[in-house]
């Protein structure tokens, strides 16, 4: 299957939810300011958050004459969602930055969120361009967490560095960067714990794993992402500030848009942490982590290219 298809098959929910309520609202009310009212509920609904649906439909309203035609509606508003996007867009930095290898990338995010598969599936797809990866399993809290990603160190053939339980997490990271030195790795990604029933302790772990990462280094990680799921939806803000406090994030994964039909949310949560969306799961597979493609992403829920 086709990237791009891949990308409408997982967005699918989502385009099935706004496709069909805007061409009901055309039907219903014509090009007209009860139809633009409509909609600005309806984008709420798909969790486009408020204060964005509210800009979307002044900018139709002062876009002059309303298109009569449901396509031609979803095609203006496609090219004001990728404008939107494409200002909150970027590359992950894992190969045209200076500095030595290893690119260094910790993931942080809630328990659940999807960090262990993300870690996976990125170092499934770094496996395929046959860089060699290690993956890290700073989680020593829950066995089960580095079983799993033992799993995925199995499946996408990169080498593991596991903490024992309860040890430090800040050492298995020291470890597992001097582990990707000392084996010439290409890159290390490491996993860490999400759990927010304490969170001034988690905090102080993930800023001290994020500290010591940068000392084995000798340089900042090349990446931290902060790994949300799009199922949570409007909670998923509150919880992502959190982390946020903790360490300073360089973009943001968003899982799990393929079991939502309100992948709105993706709009509202780069809007309002004004981070870069770097990669998109939209499904299990190793493949189905993706770059974040505002475009490709935007054409997926609305079923229509933006007019250029
Ligand atoms: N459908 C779908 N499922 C996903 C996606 N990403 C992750 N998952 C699933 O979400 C569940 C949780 O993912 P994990 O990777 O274990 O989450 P975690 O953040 O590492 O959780 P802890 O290990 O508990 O900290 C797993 O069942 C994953 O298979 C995605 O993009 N789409």
């Amino acid at each position: 299957m086709s990237l791009w298809q891949r990308m409408r098959e997982g967005m699918s929910r989502t385009r099935d939810a706004l496709v069909s309520t805007i061409d009901s609202l055309v039907r219903r009310h014509g090009a007209s300011a009860e139809m633009l009212e409509a909609l600005e509920e309806s984008l709420i609904e798909a969790d486009i958050g408020p204060r964005l649906a509210c800009e979307i439909t002044g900018r139709l309203r002062q876009a002059g004459r309303l298109p009569g035609e449901a396509q031609e509606l979803r095609r203006l508003l496609a090219t004001i969602l990728v404008e939107e996007l494409s200002r909150h867009t970027a590359a992950l930095e894992l190969d045209d930055r200076g500095g030595e290898p290893p690119r260094a990338v910790l993931l942080v995010g809630v328990n659940g969120s999807g960090k262990t598969t993300t870690a996976g599936k990125l170092a499934w797809q770094l496996r395929r361009e046959g860089k060699r990866v290690i993956l890290v399993g700073a989680d020593t809290f829950r066995a089960a967490a580095q079983d799993q990603l033992a799993l995925w160190a199995q499946r996408a053939r990169a080498e593991l560095v596991r903490g024992a339980p309860g040890q430090d997490p800040a050492s298995v990271a020291f470890d597992g960067v001097k582990a990707a030195q000392a084996r010439k790795a290409d890159a290390v990604i490491i996993d860490t714990a999400g759990r927010l029933h304490n969170k001034s302790q988690l905090m102080a772990e993930l800023s001290k794993v994020r500290s010591v990462t940068a000392k084995a280094l000798g340089r900042a990680p090349d990446e931290v992402l902060l790994v949300l799921d799009a199922t949570t939806g409007q909670n998923g803000l509150q919880q992502a500030r959190v982390f946020l406090e903790a360490v300073s994030v360089t973009g943001l994964v968003m899982t799990k848009l393929d079991g939502t039909a309100r992948g709105g949310i993706a709009f509202a949560i780069v809007r309002e942490l004004d981070l870069p969306l770097k990669l998109v799961g939209i499904g299990e597979d190793p493949d189905d982590l993706r770059p974040f493609d505002p475009a490709a992403f935007v054409e997926a829920i609305l079923d229509v290219a933006p007019s250029s």
